[in-house]
């Protein structure tokens, strides 16, 4: 039995060029405080946290966190690490106890569950190494011949560029599409209109055999939202994502209760407990922690459980290795969210400037290697100078 030896954090600051997203390209949480301008010009994803943790026989496992990579580099090297040095990572049951008990007093959620994740990630991404075996291999195994993935961009913006994109995605072989609305309650039923103009345009390129999830990252409200569930009915979206704050687990509830269109949610929320309340109280039709997010690979098998014998269906947010192994390994994980590889913008795509060997779509589907051992994932030199990156 080999101990774990180090944790060694790094933070990834892209300092190389990027795509600016047109303004306006996602409603969001911020859109409904009285603010200047376009308060998705600041949501960017720049920058990211690795977690490497080691074993003294010199194995090192990967674990990420997208969420704020500062502040939780600093969570790690100070609370977290300490916690796990010198113990068994097989005892990985007891390690996620053990990280969450210590700290429960501010760790519950955010940036504490989050450094929680990333170091869980890169002990099952270990224990993957130390057996020789894929980490979905731990998990359940393979229970698809291939992950089905729905493409995931489409931020709001002229109809015309919208369509263009769609139509070029269509020619990937994907069947299922999620896009951003870019209005909101501050833009009254003028946005409403703007809102289903584009609803209506993407369905013109992608017909109705193919899925269309619509994404409100928590821009929304509930008064908003149950004045647009009637109007987007008749566009039949396979989800709308993210209507209200993630605190407004009533409103979710209700709004799915509706039962217009399939509520989808969870890629804020936090633990096992967290994500159960979800299913509990039927806020959820679809639920999409993150891995990196949610307490990472220990937490978010549990979760898959709970959803399972609710009849939830799992999609994860964001796509992604530490994602992608839950969804091959549960039959109850249907498909995953795909950001395609393109020029660094939002942030979504940085996974694959900082990591090699994540799987790229083909015709709709991913795959994973069924004798590569832990998650698959390196660190790539191949981005290194348009990095800053802090140790
Ligand atoms: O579901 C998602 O992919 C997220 O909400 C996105 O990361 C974010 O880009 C908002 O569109
Ligand atoms: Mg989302």
């Amino acid at each position: 039995m080999t101990k774990i030896k180090s944790v060694r954090t790094r933070v990834w600051n892209w300092t190389g060029p990027t795509v600016p997203p047109t303004g306006n390209f996602c409603t969001n949480a911020s859109d409904a405080l009285w603010m200047k301008g376009d308060a998705m010009a600041s949501f960017r994803f720049h920058q990211w946290l690795t977690c490497e943790v080691e074993t003294e026989d010199g194995t090192i496992g990967i674990g990420n966190a997208a969420l704020a990579p500062t502040v939780v580099k600093q969570a790690i090297d100070d609370w977290y690490a300490p916690l796990v040095v010198g113990e068994d990572p097989f005892d990985y049951a007891y390690l996620w106890e053990k990280m969450y008990r210590r700290t429960h007093a501010w760790g519950r959620k955010g940036i504490g569950m989050t450094a929680i994740s990333a170091i869980d990630i890169a002990i099952w991404d270990l224990m993957g190494k130390l057996t020789g075996k894929p980490v979905f291999k731990l998990l359940g195994g393979r229970t698809k011949e291939k992950i089905p993935v729905y493409y995931s961009k489409l931020y709001a913006g002229p109809v015309e560029s919208m369509q263009a994109e769609a139509e070029e995605a269509m020619k990937h072989g994907y069947t299922g599409f999620k896009s951003r609305f870019g209005y909101g309650p501050k833009d009254g039923m003028a946005g409403m209109r703007e809102n289903l103009k584009r609803v209506e345009a993407l369905r013109e390129v992608i017909g109705y055999d193919n899925d269309l999830m619509l994404e409100c990252y928590m821009g929304w409200n509930l008064d908003y939202a149950k004045r647009m569930l009637p109007k987007l009915a008749k566009y039949e979206p396979r989800w709308l994502e993210e209507p209200v704050i993630a605190d407004d687990v009533a409103g979710y509830a209700e709004l799915n209760a509706m039962n217009i269109v399939p509520i989808s949610g969870g890629e804020h929320e936090f633990s096992v407990i967290g994500c159960a309340e979800l299913i509990n109280r039927k806020a959820v039709s679809v639920l999409q922690y993150d891995t990196n997010r949610v307490g990472g690979i220990t937490a978010a098998q549990k979760i898959n459980a709970i959803a399972e014998a609710a009849q939830i269906p799992v999609i994860p947010h964001a796509g992604q290795m530490h994602n992608y192994h839950l969804t091959m390994a549960n039959t109850n994980c249907p498909i995953s969210e795909y950001f395609p590889v393109f020029d660094v913008e939002v942030g979504n795509e940085l996974f694959y400037y900082i990591f090699e060997g994540d799987p790229e779509a083909v015709d709709g589907f991913l795959q994973l290697d069924d004798d590569k051992p832990g998650l698959g994932i390196t660190i790539s030199d191949k981005h290194l100078a348009n990095f800053e990156i802090v140790e």
